[in-house]
């Protein structure tokens, strides 16, 4: 048996939503600078859904059943109340709430085409009110009720804050939206098509991949980049925090790829939305240190920046709570997951590979009473 160990490099399906050919990230084969520039986040759930592009109407009717579908059941936010809820991380509220959503849709366990796509539209609707509901709840705050006239992304921080959003603050986090929706085959997408590749329910492969996306080495990194930045604190402490780092051996977080080899093309569209927003809020210091980062660990390492190191001082500019970083990854990256879930069914296989046993063989069986 050949190990090829984290799966590297190994072809496991073929797919039509993603590609990540030579450093280059596209979407259906639009060119992630081409939608990040043009597209917005509702349109880009579309393109992965669909594989074209919507037409207005299209895009109209998506729009509706979306602001249709974006309440939640009272029982999530009763659940809420009921946890030990300063202790409990976002993503951890996040992954529960989706699998309870299981329990209140009638149609969970419905295997028809049809019945699934009305269940993906459901869950992109309700993830970011779950995740604003969740952080609202734990300040003492009640939930705000999604509104009907408001964009996807518009539409999360007015649930978030309970205030109309700003325009710039809309345009950021629909681009960021837009920046993380898919991207091929990353470690919760695989993990959403295993578990539903045993014909196990879309809640069920939407749970398994939330809790993939919270690691440190996936999505949770940019929440992990956030903590790095505020002990670094100061400009100049940033040589002696990240060679320290380095000379001990340990990871930076946000940087490097098990894909990408000269660079993550959707970081530089966060880089500039970082120098942008930490700007305007009066706060360049973090993207001041964030790019000292990036030419002490680029020169060191040769490697460079991934999706989340911007996207840090991005949410930060924002005024989103640090711990709601990776939940914002979740409820742009749940589009790509419910892609992929919807072409698991469409062609599934079983996902099996094989493990080479390494542990003791020809054990006899001793008897309890013999044993030391
Ligand atoms: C949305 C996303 O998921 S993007 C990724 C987010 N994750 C992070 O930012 C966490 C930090 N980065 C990492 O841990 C890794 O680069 C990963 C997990 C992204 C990719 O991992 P792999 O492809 O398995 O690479 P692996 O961890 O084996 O690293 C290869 C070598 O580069 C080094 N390396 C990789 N990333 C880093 C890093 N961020 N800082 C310092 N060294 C690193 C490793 O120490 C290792 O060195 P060695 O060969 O001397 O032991
Ligand atoms: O593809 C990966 O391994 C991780 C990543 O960048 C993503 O999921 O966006």
């Amino acid at each position: 048996m050949t190990v090829t160990r984290g799966l590297e490099g190994i072809v496991a399906t073929t797919s039509s939503i993603s590609s990540i050919i030579d450093d280059t990230l596209t979407y259906v084969g639009y060119n992630i600078d081409d939608l990040a520039e043009n597209a917005s986040f509702e349109e880009v759930i579309y393109l992965l859904w669909h594989r074209k592009l919507p037409n207005a109407e299209q895009l109209a009717e998506l729009k509706k059943q979306l602001a249709e579908n974006a309440s939640l059941p009272k029982e999530v936010i009763e659940h809420f109340k009921m946890y030990p809820i300063k202790e409990v991380h976002p993503m951890a509220a996040l992954r529960s709430a989706v699998s309870l959503l299981g329990l209140y849709d009638k149609e969970a366990d419905a295997m028809d085409p049809e019945a699934n796509y009305r269940k993906a539209i459901r869950l992109q609707a309700k993830m970011p009110s779950i995740v604003a509901a969740f952080a609202r709840v734990r300040k003492g705050l009640e939930p705000v009720e999604p509104r009907q006239d408001l964009s996807f992304a518009a539409n999360f921080l007015y649930m978030l804050s309970g205030k109309e959003p700003d325009q710039i603050a809309v345009e950021a986090i629909d681009k960021a939206l837009v920046l993380h929706a898919d991207h091929e085959l990353n470690a919760s997408t695989f993990t959403a098509r295993v578990c539903v590749a045993t014909l196990s329910d879309v809640y069920s492969g939407i749970t398994a991949a939330i809790g993939a996306l919270k690691g440190p080495l996936h999505g949770g990194a940019n929440e992990a980049v956030m903590k790095m930045l505020t002990e670094i604190g100061t400009l100049e402490n940033v040589e002696p925090y990240i060679y320290g780092k380095l000379q001990k051996k340990e990871k930076i977080m946000g940087f490097g790829h098990r894909v990408y080899r000269q660079g993550d093309p959707r970081a530089k569209h966060l880089k500039e939305m970082s120098k942008k927003l930490t700007e305007l809020t009066g706060e360049p210091h973090w993207y001041d240190m964030s790019v000292k980062i990036e030419s002490i660990v680029t020169g060191e390492k040769k490697l460079p920046p991934n999706v989340d190191f911007y996207s840090a001082s991005v949410y930060h500019s924002l005024g989103i709570d640090h711990d709601l970083m990776t939940p914002i990854f979740a409820v742009s990256r749940v589009s790509g997951w419910l892609a992929h879930i919807l072409e698991q069914y469409d062609n599934n296989r079983l996902i099996r590979p094989r493990a080479e046993y390494t542990g003791p063989v020809k054990q006899k069986y001793i008897p309890i009473e013999q044993r030391v």
